[in-house]
């Protein structure tokens, strides 16, 4: 939910309208249970769930309405609820704050809306909530909830202690799991929250990256890049991209001649190399080994297509149980593969072509195309285009993000290296998402500079940048 608000912002739709909307659903379902001229309660925490009802305060104008703050005005923790409590004041709309719960007075209302917390309760109700919520309990009064009752774990609808028995429920956007157990009414009201803040990668799912301060070395992925042969750069480009996305290690198993040129590219990269000039199943053995001691493997950037390269994929997959994003001439093994491993396929259109996968110019019909094709296949496809396709046969996500300056050779082998790296850390269809957006985003940045000129070499110097969330800032 957090991602999609910061989608949402990021397309024009603030929270604090959100908040509007949901404050005018909370007052639409008010009057459905009190005759104008009746008598309300609204008991607001500090938090959002508590701007809410401050909201509906102003909307329920037929209604005598008294607004109970739990707590000091000056400790609202948010800015958007503390704007609307500053409304609530300047319009002369009735309200009090409960300070001491012990003097907590509900009145005699017809209804009560409960709006003391919502999705951010943390354990069992503090004071004054505790008391407020008995009160409300014990209140002939028809009790409303925002969103979800005080005390209740959206998630599970477990309680920790005292919680509000509400009536009814009046909860945003999506049902919530926890409601379905509880013996209320549930109301779900549109706020406005746009289709595409969840259909369209967007900075909220970088927030999915943030850190714990006590990471460890390791915890953020060990990358292995299998490629090379006749290509010699792909392979340095996807685990310098690997690395530049965040993975704590990466490494590169390619022909031996590659080996030397790779690490003339990077200090940063561990190179084995192996001998002849192309990847042969009889290399399979030695990199099934090197590859149980990583997190994910990236199989394609610089392979060639070869038969006995694309031989040792296959092998090489069947024997697998890992993760692995598969990209370039690697692909075309996928469709018939028997492997336990997870996939992540990042075909351009040409390439899901070739993997018997369906195109088309309009981006929402090869939504649906890829949706199915991932299906089909069991596994994550990445496609890229104008418009990345994402999906993992059961959710669909797009990328907006990128620039016709990325038809550059090499920046297919950064977003490579960059879903490896994103897979060691994120479920596959988020990771995938992820390194599109942030590849992309690197891309317009590097466009900025070079236009046209740019080369993949650019985007990796980026990319940190793209995967960067502005609300870190
Ligand atoms: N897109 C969204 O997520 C939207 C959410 N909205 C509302 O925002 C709510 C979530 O807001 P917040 O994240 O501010 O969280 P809440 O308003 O649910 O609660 C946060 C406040 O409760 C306190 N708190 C936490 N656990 C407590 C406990 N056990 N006892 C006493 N106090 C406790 C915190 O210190 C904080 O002040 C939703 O439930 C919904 O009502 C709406 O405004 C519209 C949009
Ligand atoms: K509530």
């Amino acid at each position: 939910m957090a991602a999609v608000d910061v989608n949402a912002e990021s397309l024009g739709v603030p929270r604090k309208q959100l908040m509007e909307s949901s404050g005018n659903a909370v007052a639409r379902v008010c009057r459905d249970l009190a005759e104008p001229g009746g008598s309300v309660a609204i008991v607001a925490g500090r938090g959002n769930n508590g701007g809410d009802a401050l909201v509906a305060a102003r909307f329920l104008t037929e209604y005598d309405v008294t607004v109970h703050l739990l707590g000091r005005p000056e400790t609202i923790s948010t800015d958007i609820a503390r704007e609307n409590w500053d409304a609530l004041v300047a319009c002369d709309i009735p309200h009090r704050t409960v300070i001491d719960s012990t003097a907590f007075d509900l009145g005699d209302p017809d209804v009560v809306v409960d709006a003391m917390l919502g999705t951010g309760v943390t354990g069992a109700l503090r004071e004054p909530e505790a008391t407020a919520a008995r009160a409300i309990n014990d209140s002939s009064a028809t009790v409303l909830a925002v969103d979800v009752p005080s005390g209740v774990d959206a998630d599970t609808g477990e309680t920790a202690g005292v919680a509000v028995d509400a009536d009814h429920v009046v909860t945003f956007h999506d049902d919530k799991p926890g409601l379905d157990a509880l013996d209320a009414a549930v109301t779900v009201a549109d706020i406005g929250i746009p289709a595409a803040a969840e259909s369209f990668t967007g900075p909220g799912d970088l927030l999915a990256l943030r850190r714990h301060a006590q990471s460890h070395k390791g915890d953020h992925g060990d990358v292995l890049v299998v490629g090379g042969g006749p290509y010699t750069g792909a392979p340095a480009l996807a685990a310098q991209a690997a690395l530049r996305a965040g993975a704590d290690l990466a490494r590169v198993a390619c022909p031996d001649h590659v080996a030397r040129e790779v690490q003339g590219y990077s200090e940063n990269l561990i190179v084995s190399g192996f001998d002849g000039d192309h990847l042969e199943p009889g290399h399979v053995s030695d990199l099934l080994e090197l590859a149980a001691e990583r997190d994910v493997v990236v199989f394609g950037p610089g392979l060639g297509d070869a038969d006995d390269s694309l031989e040792a994929v296959r092998e090489f997959l069947e024997s697998y149980d890992g993760t692995a994003v598969v990209d370039a001439d690697a692909l075309q093994v996928v469709p018939d593969v028997d492997t336990e491993a997870t996939l992540i396929c990042t075909p351009h259109q040409g390439e899901l072509v070739k993997m018997g996968g369906q195109t088309d110019t309009d981006w929402e019909t090869r939504r649906e195309l890829v949706g199915e094709f991932a299906a089909e296949l069991g596994h994550t496809l990445l496609v890229k285009g104008a418009y990345d396709v994402i999906s993992d046969g059961d959710e669909v996500r797009v990328n907006r993000t990128g620039n016709p300056g990325m038809t550059v050779g090499g920046t297919g082998d950064v977003l490579a290296g960059a879903t490896g790296a994103l897979a060691c850390v994120l479920p596959p269809l988020d990771a995938a998402a992820v390194a599109a957006y942030a590849n992309g985003r690197a891309g317009d940045v590097a466009a900025g500079e070079f236009g046209n000129g740019l080369v993949a070499t650019d985007l990796l110097e980026r990319l940190p940048a793209g995967l960067r969330s502005e609300i870190d800032d």
